[in-house]
């Protein structure tokens, strides 16, 4: 495609109508996200589906509404644990500009979100949004409703100020993030060469900065999720009755689980660190000028001591080494008060986030040799079936390409620092396939915040994050269209 160079005049850059534009609609941009928040869209929970669904009708009227060129796509169906399929939300894809003349930036998000109940411990009901002291409370306000919310209000914000988007704008929204964009890939395998033809660059705006200081990031970890089933008794028994007669499928899951991770954190299943890139010299002279306050990170989180204890070591473990996280157990008694049953069947759901150089099939090759290994040592009658349901890759980018430099000076414009240059410990299971069908650079550009508590009790997005966020986008658009490759 032959493309126009344009005087760097070319767009004379509105900024400060934007800034003021958006910082006039702050109430409306609130009152959007609490209807998206109402929406309990969690991909995790097949019984949630139709509310995934409304909230991808949601996501695409919004964007019909802006006169988008909007598309929901069917990506086909999901197979569920007991071999029925239902099908897979819709993909929204929308189109704002087509002239050949401007690069094509497409913007990645996610509207599913991971489950919450007030029960869990919120202070507040998790899907009704509480603005509290500049706060906004609720399940999926960071991750990823408000920043999804940011990039259209930028879009509108030009529109309504009739001022020319600087680049051509896509969007390609999903609802099953959180379990590992099922059916994504395959979409965009097949529109490599349809919506994705004319893309110059994808920008990913789901995760968040390192501390109060804005950050570009650079890297993601990938997640090898795993379910291991360990099964005995045809039926759960009264422990009283038949305890000390059985051997308790739970026992035999628990001891298990407690052979892959020692302690200190350190990972015990043969082959994963030896898989791991060294550090080189060059990345941790880079970790080292990072400012990161150790101690209000400990806080911050509510922990006595943190497995490392100098700067270094943390982002690292944080951010390029793997680690194995127990997240619970299928069929294991957990409501409150006591209940003294042998459960006969027992799942339990842990992952391994990945990085350079794991490679997923090799992981589950060596998680599944080694668990059955310590299952067999234990000489038990009950059956095991370890199982990878999620093998998504880490991406890293280079965070000299000139998508940063234009991060860089869109900070510059609305924050007026210089942004921290950072990874991120959790997936973005779609990057990677972005990197390797589409090969087009990415960036990604976060406006969480340090503290925003994703995937756990109260959740919440500033106002302040998600105003300047906006404005950031809007800044960040510009910066685009003035690069200079
Ligand atoms: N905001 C990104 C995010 O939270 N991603 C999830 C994706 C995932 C990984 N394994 C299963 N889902 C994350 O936990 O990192
Ligand atoms: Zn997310
Ligand atoms: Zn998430």
């Amino acid at each position: 495609r032959v493309r126009l160079r344009l005087p760097s005049n070319a767009h004379s850059f509105q900024f400060e109508e934007l800034a003021k534009y958006i910082d006039s609609h702050e109430e409306e941009y609130v009152e959007i996200l609490r209807d998206w928040v109402a929406v309990e869209s969690v991909s995790t929970d097949v019984q949630k589906r139709p509310d995934v669904e409304r909230m991808m009708e949601m996501t695409a009227e919004k964007l019909k509404n802006m006169q988008g060129k909007v598309e929901l796509v069917d990506v086909g169906q999901q197979e569920l644990p007991d071999g029925t399929t239902i099908p897979l939300p819709k993909v929204v894809t929308a189109q704002f500009g087509s002239d050949s003349s401007k690069r094509t930036v497409c913007i990645y998000g996610h509207v599913d979100v991971q489950p919450a109940s007030k029960e869990d411990g919120w202070a507040t009901e998790p899907y009704n949004l509480t603005d509290l002291n500049g706060n906004l409370y609720g399940r999926g306000a960071s991750d990823n409703k408000a920043p999804v919310l940011a990039w259209i209000h930028t879009v509108e914000a030009y529109q309504k100020l009739g001022i020319e988007l600087p680049v051509n704008v896509k969007f390609i929204i999903e609802g099953m993030e959180e379990t590992g964009s099922d059916g994504l890939e395959a979409m965009v395998k097949v529109q490599k060469d349809s919506f994705f033809a004319d893309v110059d660059y994808i920008v990913i705006s789901d995760c968040g900065w390192l501390s109060r200081r804005p950050a570009l990031t650079y890297g993601t970890r990938g997640n090898c999720y795993f379910h291991a089933a360990v099964e005995g008794p045809k039926e759960d028994l009264h422990s009283g009755v038949h305890g000390g007669t059985v051997i308790e499928p739970m026992t035999d899951l628990i001891g298990i689980l407690n052979t892959m991770i020692s302690p200190s954190g350190q990972i015990l299943i043969p082959g994963i660190c030896e898989a791991v890139s060294p550090m080189t010299e060059k990345e941790r002279a880079t970790y080292e000028s990072i400012e990161f306050d150790m101690e209000d990170y400990r806080q911050n989180i509510g922990v006595e001591r943190l497995m490392h204890s100098n700067k270094v070591e943390l982002l690292a473990h944080r951010w390029r080494q793997p680690t194995v996280s127990i997240h619970g157990i299928e069929g294991a008694f957990s409501d409150p008060g006591s209940k003294t049953v042998i459960p006969a069947r027992v799942i339990a759901k842990f992952s391994i986030r990945q990085v350079p150089d794991m490679d997923p099939k090799e992981v589950e090759k060596q998680v599944k040799e080694h668990l059955e290994a310590a299952f067999a040592k234990r000489g038990t009658p009950n059956k095991l079936k370890v199982t990878m349901v999620l093998g998504a890759k880490p991406w890293l980018a280079d965070p000299q390409h000139l998508l940063y430099e234009a991060g860089k000076a869109a900070v510059k414009t609305v924050f007026n620092v210089e942004p921290d240059l950072v990874r991120e410990g959790g997936t973005i299971p779609i990057a990677r396939t972005f990197q390797e069908v589409v090969d087009k650079p990415i960036i990604m550009l976060p406006i969480g915040g340090f503290d925003d508590g994703l995937h756990s009790q109260n959740e919440k997005m500033s106002r302040y994050n998600y105003i300047e966020g906006t404005k950031l986008f809007a800044a960040y658009l510009h910066e685009v269209s003035q690069m200079k490759d």
